[in-house]
């Protein structure tokens, strides 16, 4: 019985709550307790930790942890050897990648990598940044900066190597970007020993799916409504023309169900549509999961 726990790494810092935030959404309720780095999951088949993301895929490799939450940008970092269980497509803020970018002051007279040969670079990520200037053939001294590394240039250093998301970092510190180095997502990641395990590898492709289940249906809505079965085809011409949907018998048999599922951004217009083309009763209802 024992043996029937997954060890989880939950990445302390930038992705802490967004990762805590999508679990709970899956039904997997973590909750923190201040000063703690063993976080409580409602599942005792899992047991959590609190590891910097940096640090993750180090232990994940060890088999310390058996699986984490990452990102794609550490897991190179490292060069930790992982098994990857599956992408997760979100940030800190946002549902998109990160961007680790080459950025300069706004008035330096850099405007390419090869503007920096022999200048001072500051980042977290020397390991990249030594691969990135040596496909370009440039040679500088790469300092590792501990953070807050955007307040370097000019004084500390001619240009950093920065992870940004949003973009309100670099203006606020009047930073231009010169050229990108990686885009990174977050990634579920499990010891190629667990991976391996029946029981865990079960367990991490049924968390994975949840997850990305919740992923899955964000900004989309289900619709409901009722048509005459004469008036179908005209309905069913007014939805997205990739969605395929449900189309169902009502007790009376001159009218049919139909529900589907697409984009909240498009409701508003498809609504008005739906109604003139002879939809009635029609319902809009919110969506948590979706599995294809
Ligand atoms: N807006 C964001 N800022 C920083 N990291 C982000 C952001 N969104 C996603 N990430 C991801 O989170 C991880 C950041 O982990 P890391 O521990 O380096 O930063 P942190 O949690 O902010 O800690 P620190 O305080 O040292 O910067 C990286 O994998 C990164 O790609
Ligand atoms: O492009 P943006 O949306 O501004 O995001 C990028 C910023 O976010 C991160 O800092 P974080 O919030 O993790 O704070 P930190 O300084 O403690 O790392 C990162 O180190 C950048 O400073
Ligand atoms: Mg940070």
């Amino acid at each position: 019985m024992a043996d029937r726990v997954l060890k989880l790494g939950i990445p302390a810092g930038s992705l802490q709550e967004a990762t805590a935030e999508l679990f709970r959404k899956a039904g997997y309720n973590i909750t923190f307790s201040s000063r703690s780095y063993y976080p409580q999951v409602d599942d005792p088949e899992i047991e959590c930790l609190l590891i910097r993301a940096q640090e993750m895929a180090r232990y994940v490799e060890k088999g310390i942890l058996d699986a984490g939450i990452t990102g794609h940008d550490w897991v190179c970092e490292t060069g930790a050897k992982v098994t990857e269980i599956c992408e997760l497509q979100f940030s800190k803020v946002s549902r998109r990648p990160v961007r680790w970018v080459l950025c300069v002051p706004n008035d330096s007279p850099v405007q390419s990598v090869k503007d920096l040969q022999g200048k001072r670079i500051a980042t977290e990520v020397v390991g990249l940044t030594r691969d990135y200037l040596a496909k370009h053939g440039v040679t500088a001294e790469i300092e590792f900066s501990w953070g807050a590394t955007e307040v370097k240039p000019p004084q500390l250093a001619d240009a950093i190597v920065e992870v940004t998301e949003t973009g309100s970092s670099l203006r606020a510190n009047n930073l231009r970007i010169v050229s990108e180095v990686l885009q990174s997502t977050t990634r579920f990641i499990a010891s190629p020993h667990a991976a391996r395990d029946p029981w865990k590898r079960e367990k991490l492709d049924n968390i994975a799916l949840m997850l990305k289940s919740c992923l899955a249906a964000e900004g989309k809505v289900g619709l409901l409504m009722n048509v005459r079965r004469d008036q179908l085809q005209e309905v069913v011409k007014q939805l997205p023309a990739l969605q395929n949907p449900t189309v169902s018998s009502l007790s009376d048999p001159e009218w049919v169900a139909v529900n589907t599922i697409l984009d909240e951004s498009v409701v508003r217009a498809m609504m008005p549509r739906l109604k003139m083309a002879g939809a009635t009763g029609i319902v809009e209802y919110p969506i948590s999961k979706i599995i294809e």
